[in-house]
């Protein structure tokens, strides 16, 4: 993290420890849900280059709740694109539990997003030929698997979507349409749900319910979550908060409230006297 001039750190941001460089070992590895262990990720060659990761080692346990945070153009993106197999990095490694994605073929990594990631974006990506109910079945019918009922009706009155399955996205709000987007993302209980601005396009307290759902997910049925966000009170639905400067990781929150991190991203506007 940059520093103004005459100014600190917060002291509640714990400093980055050195890059994980040897192996996980196994107990850390099972209590993992996901980890990023030396990520370099490189766009562009020569005087064009621009390293977006640059060493990022970083644990997400299971059952947790983790936002990134960090200025315009800092890797946030590239790190969650990577976590979830959409980006490959030119060096360091990410471990699903313990499969290490960078390892395998393009169609052992299109079957991992498929069976083991849940996705929510900013635009909800809902196929807008399907109804809800199909939107949200479709990673299970995409694999093959024979859905859960008890699963499925506890998500959808979770999500209060049970008086709108037959709806085409069209017909939904956008609030809707996010909540049928979080559906798909838990339905199978993947390993790992990756959120990019999930209430980017929301209006605040639509949003709120959104997190605070997602926050229960994790808190009460033990789901793994790592949100990209650049609102501060977003970030405080999460356990933790990952700051990235500059492709990597400048400090890490816990607990964090909304004051927390805008002191942490120091975006506090300065008081005046
Ligand atoms: N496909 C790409 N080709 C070239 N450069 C890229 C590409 N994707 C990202 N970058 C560059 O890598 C750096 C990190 O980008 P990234 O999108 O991960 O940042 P970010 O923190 O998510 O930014 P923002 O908050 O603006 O979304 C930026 O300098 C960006 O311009």
């Amino acid at each position: 993290m940059s520093t103004r001039p005459g100014t600190r750190p917060p002291s509640s941001v714990a400093p980055q420890p050195s890059p994980v460089s040897a192996p996980p070992d196994e107990t850390r590895a099972d209590a993992m849900a996901c980890r990023a262990v030396g990520l370099t990720r490189t766009y562009g060659t020569g005087s064009t280059a621009v390293r977006a990761l640059d060493g990022v080692s970083v644990d997400f346990p299971r059952g947790t709740f983790t936002a990134v945070m960090g200025p315009s153009g800092s890797g946030k993106s590239t790190l969650l694109h990577c976590l979830a197999g959409l980006d490959t990095p030119d060096a360091g490694r990410v471990l699903l539990g313990d499969t290490d994605l960078t390892g395998l073929s393009d169609r052992q990594l299109t079957e991992v997003r498929r069976d083991r990631i849940g996705f929510v974006f900013q635009s909800f990506n809902l196929l807008p030929t399907l109804t809800a109910e199909q939107n949200i079945l479709l990673p299970l019918d995409l694999a093959g698997r024979r859905r859960d009922d008890a699963e499925f009706d506890a998500i959808v009155a979770e999500l209060g979507l049970g008086d709108r399955l037959g709806h085409r996205p069209a017909e939904l709000s956008g609030g809707q349409q996010q909540r049928v987007a979080v559906a798909r993302a838990l339905i199978g209980r993947p390993a790992l749900i990756v959120a990019d601005e999930p209430t980017g396009a929301l209006d605040t307290r639509t949003g709120q319910t959104l997190l605070a759902f997602l926050r229960s997910a994790v808190r009460e049925s033990g789901r793994t979550v790592v949100m990209v966000t650049h609102d501060p009170v977003a970030a405080s639905f999460a356990d933790r908060v990952v700051l990235l400067t500059d492709g990597r990781v400048s400090g890490t929150l816990d607990d964090p409230t909304p004051d927390a991190v805008l002191d942490a991203l120091q975006l506090r506007a300065p008081v005046t006297r």
